[in-house]
């Protein structure tokens, strides 16, 4: 159904057989599909913005390729999620009308930039106002892997827990450990002022290239990649999915890891190699992982991952809380409605 707002303030339903003025002018203003059902703030932007006309997928689930394809037809822009491939068989679906994609989410590995760009095509992202809840589920989800929480829980439920034993379920612990950096970004600066009070003895980091600005603002100290490996006994992972990146964090790099070490993987899952982090664990080369994302997503039930205790693997919800989706949804819709006026995006990915 495409919609927008009526002078009432009502959603209305464009139906050829009742059309009026009112009707005309509405279908005259910019098409807009929105690929899944977004939360409620940005949603209402859209409607009350009376720049666009739009629909929505209304589904907590993915719209299916072959629907997408056909939705997107003749559309002024698209506001996606992550889970929406947006490349080149997309763009020509779209056609030329096709001026703004605002994606809910700060990553960007499921846009295919060069195609963008080929096609002066704006694409607006949600950076910042995620970084406060992704970091704070980071920290969750390092504590929950070096304290063992996910495996206390479980021996307490189902008998395991006798009587107090001295080394039953001890973990590492952050007090005077050295914290790595894999990719210093906003995420990377909130995760590490988190942490600090933990009493951290050092943070490093490795980049494409030094961060001074955001490092001073941590204390961290810019090694190689060899370097954070050897040195850091908690490594978390904050760098975005690129070429460069994808199965960065494999055999080479667990191998040089400490034995203690605790690895942790808030970014996207293609940046490590899961074979390999699976021989790691499995043969206590590191003594831990916590993943929220993987390499699919969904990971399938009988992922040998699962099997492991010393991993833990939550289902993608680094940013998972009302306010920070809503905030995400409304700055997708401000996004895409400056772009479609030809103004600066709030936040917008240069090309
Ligand atoms: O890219 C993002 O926005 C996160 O991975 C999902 O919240």
């Amino acid at each position: 159904m495409w919609c927008s707002r009526t002078a009432l303030g009502r959603l209305q339903r464009i139906a050829p057989c009742t059309v009026t003025g009112f009707h005309r002018a509405m279908s005259m203003l910019p098409k807009v599909f929105v690929t899944r059902k977004v939360p409620p703030d940005g949603l209402d932007i859209l409607r009350t913005s009376g720049q666009v006309q739009f629909e929505m997928w209304d589904s907590d689930d993915p719209v299916p390729r072959v629907e997408l394809l056909k939705k997107v037809k003749g559309c002024d822009a698209i506001l996606c999620v992550l889970t929406e491939k947006i490349d080149a068989q997309l763009l020509e679906a779209a056609g030329p009308n096709l001026k703004v994609v605002s994606t809910m989410s700060v990553g960007f590995d499921h846009l295919s930039l060069d195609e963008l760009k080929k096609r002066g095509i704006r694409v607006g992202y949600t950076p910042d106002v995620l970084t406060d809840c992704v970091a704070e589920l980071t920290v969750a989800l390092l504590l929950a892997t070096s304290r063992r929480l996910i495996e206390a829980t479980h021996e307490a439920k189902t008998g395991g827990w006798g009587t107090w034993r001295t080394l039953w379920l001890c973990g590492h612990e952050l007090a005077n450990s050295t914290v790595g950096i894999l990719g210093l970004g906003r995420i990377g600066v909130a995760i590490a002022e988190r942490l600090k009070p933990f009493k951290v003895k050092k943070f490093i980091y490795t980049d494409v290239e030094p961060r001074p600005e955001l490092a001073n603002m941590i204390e961290a100290e810019y090694v190689s990649l060899d370097e954070l490996a050897k040195q850091s006994d908690f490594l978390a992972v904050c760098c975005a999915l690129t070429p460069e990146t994808h199965g960065i964090c494999n055999w080479n790099l667990f191998s040089k890891m400490k034995k203690n070490a605790i690895f942790i993987n808030t970014s996207r899952g293609g940046v490590v190699n899961q074979e390999d982090l699976y021989e790691a664990l499995s043969t206590g080369l590191i003594a831990g992982a916590g993943l929220d994302v993987t390499t699919p997503e969904p990971l399938p039930t009988h992922h040998p991952l699962y099997t492991l205790k010393n991993c833990v693997i939550l289902p993608h919800i680094a940013s998972a809380s009302y306010t920070t989706r809503n905030a995400m949804s409304a700055l997708a819709a401000n996004n895409l409605l400056a772009g479609l006026r030809g103004e600066p995006m709030p936040k917008e990915l240069i090309l």
